[in-house]
């Protein structure tokens, strides 16, 4: 069987490492504790070894703050989830606003092609006027504030007056259903919600009234005070929706407030900040409840260590309202730069007018999705004669699995020029557990190194540490670190759901579910997949990403694809491999075709790879945030009725699956000739 690692070859080399960020921290920190650590591996170990290192952490990353902390950290009422920094006062919006001059914060633009702006002083003055008329409408710490909005200037506002006054901030995407979002609104029995009347998508006008009027209703019986409606992101001009209780115009909420002075609240580094959910394709979603400190602090390490970011620089986070990676994020403005917030699909009205965009805008740091990538590849276009794009210092890349084709190609395609950092944290810890160091070399498919602060290990199924070995097992965090989830909302006070889905496969030791390798020499990464969506055909174990990397060979003919485990456990003993295949325009799904596939992978990986089916489908069930939906499709293709969640962006998809329970009956109507009739 092929190692995960024979291609691992250097990808890029940063010219002058020293004055990265991260070297500056290491250089800070030898100083500061008379200590020696040599490089970033060094530096790594002592970060995971001393608490005191997230001590040095909030003193590099200048954490505003009005009372300091008494210890780093303390025992709280959930088992293996400490209390960080106790005795601290700080505000989250405070430590963002802090600039308050006439650069651009944000620029915000979207398929139309408009682009508006808004300088730090503005955005300040904004937030203030929200946060004033939140409070005239009784906002008090601890409220829930929802929103279904796109990721707008608005949006950031909303955020920010919110984390001011102490409340507790959670938005979706305008294009998650109705259900999906009470689901998840429900729960967390928001005391206002702000909701989108009109936006654009894929070049089609969206009316979300009827969206809006379902939302409020369905949140009548469950502590809502106010609906804000706000005004058409296409137009700008107000739109009224009649017969709605509870309803009223963003410009009369505003007209409400006091204009009152901009107020930071103090609060306790545990304070919560946002509510995030988990995907929910599966069972309801769960509400998971981050800190104003936690997401501070980590998001800010990671950004400033990961992308080496700097007050100069623009960053554009593809995103919508609705993934971890939104709040990720806003909290860019607290190093000072320039954020950039795009709106729509970026197929429209072109692709090539999307990425012409992002070179014309001077971004710096640029953060997408591999998929998008691979969209971009599978379609031969050439971005460098898009545009120069040439400011990019840094391409980072998470959500998926990236294989070692779309590490090269896009080095390549984007000017060679910057560092490729890929990423893997999630939801539960709204950061990452394991990114980029831009003092060391990349290595071809590898993430770069483990997180500072963040004790990631490769356990077996039997909590055995295998990371030595170059076997890949599950991602576990041995440690605490800030952005632990306060709580799950309704939870028990001590977090009995929190201990059962993250401390209980292995006891008091954080388990991701995702799948991961490590390279002992490099001591590069590679994430291959959900652990629950593991393939398991005849004992060997791998991730889907492994046959992912050898179907980007195919991706100017397959649009995309999702392979996924069947267990049918009264019929087979084994479980077997499926791999779906979306067909680009133009292109057959032939014998000859999949044969090729077969001994492609053979090749690649190993027989015991292959998998045991391929079908053609028409299309392939994705979340709202672009991520395959495998489990889903596994229970489906094993026997289950599983109904289709809100955050399926295309759930008419998932019932082309259920056929592919009975698999012997469609091959051998196949075989027969006859047209499928199941
Ligand atoms: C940082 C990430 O890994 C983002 C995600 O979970 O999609």
């Amino acid at each position: 069987m092929a190692s995960y690692f024979d291609s691992s070859r250097i990808l890029w080399e940063n010219p002058q490492p020293h004055f990265t960020n991260v070297e500056i921290f290491r250089r800070m920190v030898n100083r500061k504790r008379g200590l020696n650590l040599k490089d970033y591996h060094e530096f790594h170990k002592y970060s995971i070894e001393n608490y005191s290192f997230w001590e040095d952490a909030w003193q590099h990353l200048r954490i505003i703050y009005s009372v300091p902390p008494q210890s780093v950290i303390t025992e709280g009422p959930i088992p293996n989830v400490p209390i960080w920094f106790p005795g601290a006062r700080l505000n989250y919006a405070e430590n963002l606003l802090w600039r308050n001059d006439d650069s651009i914060a944000c620029t915000a633009g979207g398929e139309s092609g408009k682009v508006t702006e808004c300088t730090f002083r503005e955005l300040r003055l904004k937030v203030q006027s929200m946060a004033s008329a939140m409070r005239a409408n009784g906002l008090q710490i601890g409220d829930r504030v929802a929103a279904v909005v796109t990721n707008s200037i608005e949006a950031v506002t909303l955020a920010l007056a919110t984390a001011s006054i102490g409340g507790i901030y959670s938005s979706t995407a305008t294009d998650m259903g109705t259900q999906g979002i009470l689901d998840r609104y429900r729960q967390i029995q928001p005391k206002f919600v702000f909701l989108e009347t009109e936006v654009m998508y894929a070049g089609k006008t969206v009316d979300l009234r009827d969206k809006i009027s379902a939302v409020v209703k369905g949140l009548h019986e469950h502590g809502l005070k106010c609906a804000v409606v706000l005004p058409s992101a296409i137009t700008g001009k107000e739109i009224e929706v009649g017969g709605v209780q509870k309803t009223v115009t963003l410009s009369k909420f505003l007209a409400s407030g006091t204009g009152n002075e901009l107020i930071f609240e103090q609060l306790p580094f545990n304070h919560p900040l946002y509510i995030l959910y988990s995907s929910g394709t599966s069972g309801p979603p769960k509400c998971i409840v981050h800190s104003a400190g936690g997401v501070l602090m980590q998001t800010l390490k990671d950004q400033r260590m990961f992308f080496d970011m700097k007050d100069t620089d623009t960053l554009f986070q593809f995103t919508t309202t609705g993934w971890m990676m939104w709040n990720f994020m806003v909290s860019s403005l607290a190093s000072g730069c320039r954020m950039i917030l795009y709106d729509g699909s970026p197929f429209h009205p072109t692709l090539e007018a999307y990425l012409k965009f992002i070179s014309d805008a001077g971004v710096t740091l640029w953060g997408t999705s591999p998929r998008f990538l691979a969209e971009v590849k599978g379609r031969k276009i050439s971005p460098l004669k898009i545009g120069s794009f040439e400011g990019l210092r840094t391409l980072a890349v998470t959500g998926a699995v990236v294989t070692p084709p779309i590490f090269e190609w896009s080095q390549k395609a984007f000017g060679g020029k910057f560092l490729f950092v890929s990423t893997s944290g999630g939801t539960d810890v709204c950061c990452a557990f394991v990114g980029g160091v831009p003092s060391l070399p990349v290595h071809v498919g590898e993430i770069q190194h483990k997180a500072l602060g963040m004790a990631v290990e490769v356990f077996d199924e039997n909590g055995k540490n295998i990371e030595h070995t170059g076997q890949a097992g599950e991602l576990v965090c041995t440690r605490p670190h800030p952005s632990l989830p306060v709580m799950l909302w309704g939870d028990t006070p001590d977090g009995k759901k929190l201990r059962d889905t993250y401390f209980n496969f292995y006891p008091g030791i954080w388990r991701q579910s995702d799948f991961m390798v490590v390279n002992p020499k490099t001591k590069g990464i590679m994430v291959l997949g959900r652990s629950d969506g593991v393939l398991n055909p005849n004992g060997v174990r791998f991730g889907s990403g492994e046959i992912y990397t050898v179907m980007e060979n195919f991706n100017t003919i397959i649009e995309d694809c999702i392979c996924v485990g069947q267990r049918r456990p009264n019929i087979d003993e084994h479980e077997r491999v499926l791999l779906f295949l979306k067909m680009r325009a133009g292109n057959k799904f032939t014998t000859s075709l999949e044969r090729e596939i077969k001994s492609s992978i053979r090749s690649a990986l190993s027989a015991r790879h292959v998998p045991s089916y391929i079908f053609e489908v028409e299309d392939i069930p994705v979340t709202i945030n672009g991520k395959k939906i495998e489990i889903a499709v596994k229970q489906i293709v094993s026997g289950s009725t599983l109904k289709p969640s809100g955050t399926v962006a295309n759930p008419e998809s998932l019932k082309l699956y259920f056929k592919y329970k009975n698999i012997e009956e469609i091959v051998e109507t196949e075989r027969l000739g006859v047209k499928s009739k199941l």
